[in-house]
């Protein structure tokens, strides 16, 4: 995908206008020779100063392009290679942009904690500008005011432990009306089902209720037949290639990838749908309204997300107001961060299960001595099943669901290990390599080996990019790390311990041969949906 835009990007680029011959005789083109001596002469000069900072390792840039033509799908791949022949803290230029790319625990400590504050800015992204609202959604804002507030927002009230738990009884009711359509789609067993689909689909109904008290079908998005699965996926895919436009900023204005014309209307059906949505909320609590204040508070465990932001805008009386486009692009932040991430973490940790069945069989054996042989799993069970919690870090250790996080920028120029990074360059941590990392995790670092978490040193292993283990960040790390990840791994784990409780499951063939093929786009979804023979273990009494 990105190779064609960069065909296209090597077709006749615009020439500066400076260096054109222009017809205005020969003053002008004095002026023009002139003016283009003092144009690469102050380059010189630039690139001169700049030979007494040292920038860590990299390729040779190209000029304009700088080291766009070295990229290849996909990019945590070829990012790693590019690491294994440079180093952990790699320099390359994205057209204008200077990049760097962070591939050991190491350095990401160096990043992430000791200059947190420097780099937990983002950089300008076609996605965040033109899907985003301009940036009013929290995963792409640049450091500022703006993030600031909806950050604590999320932290402080969309997303405390206190909320998640009110919210248990969706994740319970979703689980059970997943495995009941598992059941009947296999026809009791004899048909494989497409477990990559009936995960998505329970954790969307999961996250739109959480946000917006109801589910949604993919025809409430409008009747083209392309759902909420698909713009997600859209917007993902887009999102997650490269724009030449953000990089060379004068082919911007030719949006030679479409990107921004897929982004546009992609914000379009997303705002139709998002406008009502929200107008149907401000309607119920104008109902509501003059309602003993007792009983509103009686209802607080059920509020969802947007009566949430829209309470805050409505009392926010010291700072700007929330604003409606602020609602729209943070609740669909929460959706797309939430049901894609989770998703995919999921379908990797089943299809490493279905490849490795005496780990299925381990986990499937502690989930029943912690619940009994025809009990339900309960979140409170959660804790008692220390397989189950290897087994999904394992998953995430080796798919972690953004490969390479999301990027950050620096906010001033700073020093780390060393090298010179200049201020506005954009940090990517490639989350993959570090997780893959046989200096860290020995030389069976690809393979799925949940027993690796057992061993009491690794047991405590802090997946939230807390402050002491850098060692796999799959929630990133420091100030821009996801405020999510205590609902998703509770989420990840519940659904998966329910999926191997009521069922045994088995694929066609040889179970090694499964295709393990990682699709490209921000985040890391299979390539090929995931198909399994689920098999009752206990009778169906979801
Ligand atoms: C397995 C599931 C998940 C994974 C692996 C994951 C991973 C990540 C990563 C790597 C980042 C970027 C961190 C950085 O920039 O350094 C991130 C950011 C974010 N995540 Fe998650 N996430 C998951 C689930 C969730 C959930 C359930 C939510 C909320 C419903 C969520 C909300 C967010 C938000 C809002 C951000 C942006 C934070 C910011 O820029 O300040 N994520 N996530």
């Amino acid at each position: 995908m990105f190779d064609m835009g960069f065909e296209k990007l090597l077709q006749p680029v615009p020439v500066p206008a400076i260096l054109i011959a222009s017809r205005g005789g020969a003053a002008t083109t004095a002026f023009g020779l002139t003016a283009t001596f003092v144009f690469f002469f102050s380059c010189w000069i630039f690139h001169q100063s700049r030979r007494n900072e040292r920038l860590p390792p990299g390729p040779y840039p190209w000029p304009i392009i700088g080291n766009l033509h070295q990229l290849r799908l996909p990019f945590h791949r070829n990012l790693k290679d590019l690491a294994d022949k440079y180093g952990p803290i790699l320099f390359l230029r994205f057209g204008s942009v200077s990049t760097v790319v962070v591939s050991s625990s190491e350095m990401a400590k160096q990043f992430y904690k000791t200059h947190d504050l420097i780099f937990a800015s983002r950089p300008p992204t076609s996605v965040g500008k033109y899907f985003f609202y301009n940036f009013k959604d929290i995963a792409f804002a640049p450091y500022g005011d703006h993030w600031r507030k909806m950050r604590k927002i999320c932290v402080l009230e969309l997303l405390t432990a206190k909320r998640i738990e009110s919210f248990k009884h969706v994740r319970q009711e979703e689980v059970s009306a997943m495995i009941r359509s598992i059941w009947e789609e296999s026809e009791s067993g004899r048909i494989a089902v497409n477990v990559t689909k009936a995960i998505s689909s329970s954790l969307a109904n999961i996250l739109w209720r959480i946000l917006a008290r109801k589910k949604f079908s993919d025809k409430d998005l409008g009747t083209d037949g392309k759902g909420f699965t698909d713009l997600v996926q859209e917007v993902s895919t887009v999102g997650g290639s490269l724009n030449i436009g953000d990089f060379i900023p004068y082919l911007d204005r030719l949006d030679l990838q479409g990107i921004k014309r897929s982004l546009k209307k992609a914000n379009t059906r997303y705002d139709v749908f998002a406008e009502k949505m929200i107008d149907e909320h401000v309607n119920a609590r104008a109902a509501t309204n003059g309602q003993a204040e007792a009983e509103a508070e009686a209802e607080a465990h059920v509020k969802d997300i947007i009566d949430v932001l829209l309470e805050m805008a409505e009392t926010d009386k010291l700072e700007a107001k929330l604003k409606r486009e602020t609602i729209k692009a943070v609740t669909y932040d929460l959706f797309a961060a939430g049901m894609e991430t989770s998703a995919n973490a999921l379908e990797w940790a089943m299809s490493e299960l279905l490849r490795h069945p005496h780990a299925m069989k381990k986990l499937q054996e502690e989930i029943e001595s912690v619940v009994g042989q025809h009990g339900i799993v309960n979140e409170s069970d959660l804790g008692s099943m220390v397989y189950l919690q290897c087994v999904v870090k394992e998953t995430l250790r080796l798919y972690p669901s953004l490969p390479l996080a999301l990027p950050h920028a620096s906010v001033e120029a700073v020093t780390v290990g060393g090298y010179y990074i200049p201020k506005k360059t954009m940090v990517i941590l490639n989350v993959w390599a570090l997780g893959r990392d046989p200096m860290v995790w020995g030389a069976d670092a690809s393979e799925f080996k949940p027993e690796r978490f057992m061993q009491v040193e690794e047991h405590g292993t802090d997946l939230s990019g807390g402050q002491s283990d850098f060692r796999m960040l799959p929630f990133g790390a420091g100030r821009r790390s996801c405020p999510g990840s205590a609902m998703a791994i509770l989420t990840v784990q519940f659904t998966l311990a329910q999926l191997l409780n009521t069922f045994d499951w088995r694929v066609e063939g040889d179970p090694s041969e499964l295709d393990m093929k990682e699709a490209c786009a921000t985040t890391m979804p299979r390539q090929t949906p995931l198909f399994a023979y689920p098999s009752l273990k206990r009778p169906l009494s979801l």
